[in-house]
């Protein structure tokens, strides 16, 4: 039986993006940092997000049928603190620039990219929720670097000058 702790110091050495997802509808406005997204398949073009159903935002995302993923660039790691952490909702989003997308879900300005969604199934393992996100929508922002969470810290990830 593999302990907890020890399975989370080795998955701390898994490098992953830093994603802030967000959703908007019937239920209200919500978001939290996220760093268990996968891309499942490109057809249809789907990936998946867990979410802890301890989150102050489940019952939000679990009434609702869409998000966004937004995934963070180099500079957002204030940010990222902020919809990591025990902040009010309104706090979270007064800190950034949001568009409203296709979906009607919070889209971040300065994202390295948007993926705009709806939630096309839910399997519930342990102690998570994964989401199954069909995309409706999505953007591109090639002119940011990257953002890495890495051994329990940001790491920024710089794009080559060509
Ligand atoms: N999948 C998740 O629910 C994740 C939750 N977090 C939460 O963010 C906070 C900071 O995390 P770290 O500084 O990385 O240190 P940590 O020691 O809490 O976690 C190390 C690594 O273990 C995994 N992990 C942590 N909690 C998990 C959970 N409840 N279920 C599945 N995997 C989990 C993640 O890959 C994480 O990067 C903690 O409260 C942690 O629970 C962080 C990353 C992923
Ligand atoms: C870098 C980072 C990655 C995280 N990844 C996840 C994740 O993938 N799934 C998840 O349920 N919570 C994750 N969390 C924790 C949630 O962001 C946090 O529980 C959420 O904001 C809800 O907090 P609240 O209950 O105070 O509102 C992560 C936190 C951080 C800082």
């Amino acid at each position: 039986m593999v302990e907890k702790q020890n399975f989370r110091d080795a998955m701390s050495r898994l490098g992953a993006a830093v994603n802030i997802i967000t959703t908007d509808g019937p239920a209200g406005r919500a978001g939290f940092t996220a760093s268990a997204v996968c891309s499942v398949t490109d057809d249809p073009p789907t990936l998946l997000v867990c979410l802890n159903r301890s989150a102050s935002v489940w019952p939000i995302f679990s009434q609702n049928e869409a998000l966004c993923v937004n995934t963070l660039a180099a500079g957002h790691e204030s940010l990222s603190n902020l919809f990591g952490g025990k902040t009010p909702m309104s706090d979270r989003f007064s800190a950034a620039r949001w568009r409203q997308g296709v979906s009607g879900c919070p889209q971040l300005e300065g994202a390295v990219a948007s993926f705009d969604c709806r939630i096309s199934q839910v399997v519930s393992v342990g102690t998570h929720d994964i989401l199954f996100c069909e995309l409706v929508a999505l953007e591109r922002n090639d002119d940011t670097h990257g953002l890495v969470w890495f051994d329990r810290g940001y790491h920024q990830l710089m794009r080559p000058a060509c």
